[in-house]
């Protein structure tokens, strides 16, 4: 079962993420971990790295929010075969972002009235096309843009090889992406959706899942 953990920029989803594996692992079940981008991942990951970081070199393909979609996607299509094995491997793989990443950060750099034919898209190119697995649930991390902005400022004081990216360091594109990860949610886009705060998370995705 995917269980795919969902936010802005310094919401809290690894927090969260190492939270639901101890979680899960109480019950007695087992619990993977995945994350995406897979920025260690060979070129792709290498790639999608310097493209956040703001790479001169990549600035055509960085202006496109549909080519930069593409490029997540494509890191995601690459990791199919692990992702298949962990999927096999654990009764509950946690991944710490996923499509819906996809799906929120494109939208948000897209003019409204594109916004729906792009979601579309995205559901079309990851889940058909490219044979991504379909999640079980997708729990959208809501937390208010000045706390995860903390966060996401704390997390890069924290790690000096870790600075504020071009996605975290636009505080607009942030708060477009809350809004619109909130009506994914309430569409339910491509699969169940759970929304929950820094403190009811765990638990709340724990009954969720096994209730
Ligand atoms: N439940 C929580 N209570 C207090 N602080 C938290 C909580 N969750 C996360 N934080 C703090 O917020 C910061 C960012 O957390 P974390 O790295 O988990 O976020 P993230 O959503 O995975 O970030 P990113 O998307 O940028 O990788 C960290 O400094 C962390 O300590
Ligand atoms: C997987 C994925 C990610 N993004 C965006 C979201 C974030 O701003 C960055 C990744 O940052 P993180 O701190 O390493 O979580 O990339 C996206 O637009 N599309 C995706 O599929």
């Amino acid at each position: 079962m995917i269980v795919a953990i969902e936010g802005v920029d310094g919401a809290g989803k690894n927090t969260l993420t190492s939270r639901l594996v101890e979680a899960v692992t109480a019950t007695g079940r087992t619990a993977g971990t995945f994350a995406f981008p897979r920025y260690a991942a060979g070129p792709l990951g290498t790639a999608v790295r310097a493209m956040l970081d703001g790479d001169e070199r990549l600035a055509g393909l960085a202006g496109s929010a549909r080519a930069t979609a593409l490029l997540f996607a494509l890191d995601r299509a690459n990791a199919l075969p692990e992702l298949a094995r962990c999927v096999a491997a654990y009764d509950v793989l946690i991944v710490d972002r996923y499509l819906g990443s996809n799906a929120a950060y494109g939208a948000a750099r897209l003019p409204a009235p594109e916004r729906a034919e792009f979601l579309d898209w995205i559901a079309e190119l990851e889940l058909t096309r490219l044979g991504l697995p379909r999640p079980d649930l997708q729990v959208l991390l809501d937390v208010p843009v000045e706390t995860a902005r903390a966060g996401a400022r704390a997390r890069a004081a924290e790690d000096t090889a870790r600075a504020l990216d071009t996605f975290e360091s636009d505080a607009g594109l942030q708060a477009r992406c809350a809004e619109i990860y909130l009506s994914l949610a309430a569409d339910g886009w491509v699969a169940p959706w759970l929304v929950v705060d820094r403190e009811s998370g765990a638990p709340k995705i724990l009954s969720a899942l096994f209730d």
